[in-house]
């Protein structure tokens, strides 16, 4: 399907399926929704444990979902609060670029760039086989790394920016690992939505 804004870019890695709307909202939409999404939202601190030793995440994060199944992964269970109005225009934008119905909708604040998120894919099992992850980005521009799990020279880097929309899907978390790294530059916030479909 032909997406319905015209900068669409197919980053065409192997074993992937990866597409990104670099102004996929409007700047001043994209202010709005930020500001609120800043203040509104319930950031919790939460802990993963590696090797007997709890650590602190290296960002802040919330759950929402419209059909109040948890999300598990790295030892670690989210329940979902219900859907706000600001995260249900941008759900309902999501859904009709991508054709497709979530239930479920991660949140990371990235507070500066000491704060990241580790190499990981997200293959939980609650996703299903091929899951389709649609990425939102809000605030300060952060790179997204690519890797490939076997075949060590494919990387791909990534500058998500504000306002844009990312949608990973077919067999890109069986084959690729991706990360937002840190960065020792004195940068702001970031908020990043991930909308995903928990069974
Ligand atoms: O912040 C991002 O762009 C990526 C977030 C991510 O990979 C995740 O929450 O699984
Ligand atoms: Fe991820």
């Amino acid at each position: 399907m032909k997406g319905l804004f015209p900068n669409e870019v197919h980053l065409n890695l192997p074993d992937s399926d990866i597409v990104y709307y670099p102004d996929f909202l409007e700047r001043s939409e994209a202010d709005s929704h930020f500001d609120l999404l800043y203040k509104e939202t319930p950031w919790q601190q939460d802990h993963i444990s590696l090797f007997g030793k709890r650590y602190a995440q290296p960002r802040l994060t919330a759950l929402y979902g419209n059909n109040g199944k948890p999300y598990s992964y790295s030892n670690l269970v989210m329940l979902p609060h219900s859907y706000t109005e600001s995260l249900l225009k941008i759900k309902n934008k999501v859904e009709a670029q991508s054709g497709t119905s979530f239930t479920s909708c991660l949140l990371n604040l990235y507070r500066n760039g000491r704060d990241s998120n580790g190499w990981h894919t997200d293959n939980e099992k609650e996703l299903g086989k091929h899951p389709i992850i649609a990425s939102v980005s809000l605030g300060q521009e952060r790179f997204f790394h690519l890797k490939h799990r076997t075949d060590k020279s494919l990387k791909q880097k990534l500058l998500l920016q504000h306002g844009s929309l990312l949608l990973m899907k077919g067999p890109t978390q069986e084959a690729w690992l991706h990360q937002i790294p840190k960065t020792a530059k004195p940068i702001g916030a970031r908020i990043n939505l991930t909308f995903r479909i928990i069974a």
